[in-house]
């Protein structure tokens, strides 16, 4: 039976290295694959792993039909035999309504790729309406950590190592940016919840009010 499968993690976990590999090995076969991305750091109509590896992709725009799309190309003599969405949490929900009709009316899996919350915890709405509708949610194995070492959950936006809690939901970036830009990290919920990214870790254990007080001071 075809699916609709969410791959669901934390930023830097290797969601985007997995949509490459999915593809690599369908293609190694014979098969052939649309994929989507939108809004990918290395720029539009581009899946970028951290790894290096890069491949072309149709960028999913806003208020373009992705059913829509594999039809034409269908009906236009390409062949299409499965489907694959990177950086799927910037997808409209009815983008995703779009991709279930694509398993269903279509017969084809589609594998979505995307983090499911953003920085102040709250769901993406394409990640949300996937979370409603896939058939299956996948974690991803290689699990990132926060510094604590710690299973990583939630995503931190920071700016100069500082977590941030204000700002528009969808800000493009990546993980170890260098001072005064808008970046990311990974944290555990606990540090999460208290605002202690490594930066302020650092911080807070060379900071006198934390030092060891002698007895006869
Ligand atoms: N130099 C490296 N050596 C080995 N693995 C690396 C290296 N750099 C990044 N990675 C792996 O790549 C992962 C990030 O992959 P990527 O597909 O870009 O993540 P995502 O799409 O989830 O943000 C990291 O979690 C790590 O496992
Ligand atoms: C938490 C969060 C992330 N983003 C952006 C930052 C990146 O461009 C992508 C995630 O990409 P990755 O391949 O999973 O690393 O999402 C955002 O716009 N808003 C957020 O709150």
């Amino acid at each position: 039976m075809p699916e609709l499968v969410f791959f669901s993690g934390t930023m830097d976990c290797g969601k985007s290295t997995l949509a490459l590999q999915i593809g690599h090995n369908r293609s190694a076969r014979g098969l052939q694959g649309v994929i989507f991305t939108r809004d990918d750091r290395a720029g539009e109509g581009k899946l970028s792993s951290r790894l290096g590896l890069v491949t072309d992709a149709v960028e999913a725009e806003e208020g373009m039909d992705l059913y829509a799309h594999i039809v034409g190309r269908v009906s236009r003599g390409g062949r299409v035999d499965y489907v694959i969405v990177d950086e799927a949490q910037f997808l409209a929900p009815d983008q995703i309504d779009q991709l279930a009709r694509v398993v269903d009316d279509l017969g084809l899996d589609v594998f979505a790729f995307g983090i499911t919350t953003d920085f102040r915890t709250k769901l993406f709405p394409g990640s949300q309406r996937l979370i409603e509708l896939a058939d299956r949610i996948e974690a991803l194995q290689v699990e990132a950590l926060c510094w604590c070492g710690a299973r990583a959950t939630h995503n931190a936006r920071t700016v100069d190592g500082e977590m941030v809690v204000e700002g528009a939901q969808v800000v493009v970036g990546d993980v170890n940016r260098q001072a005064g830009e808008v970046g990311y990290e990974v944290l555990c919920r606990r540090h999460h919840r208290r605002r202690t990214t490594a930066t302020a870790a650092r911080a807070s254990s060379l900071s006198p009010d934390v030092l060891p007080v002698a007895s006869d001071a």
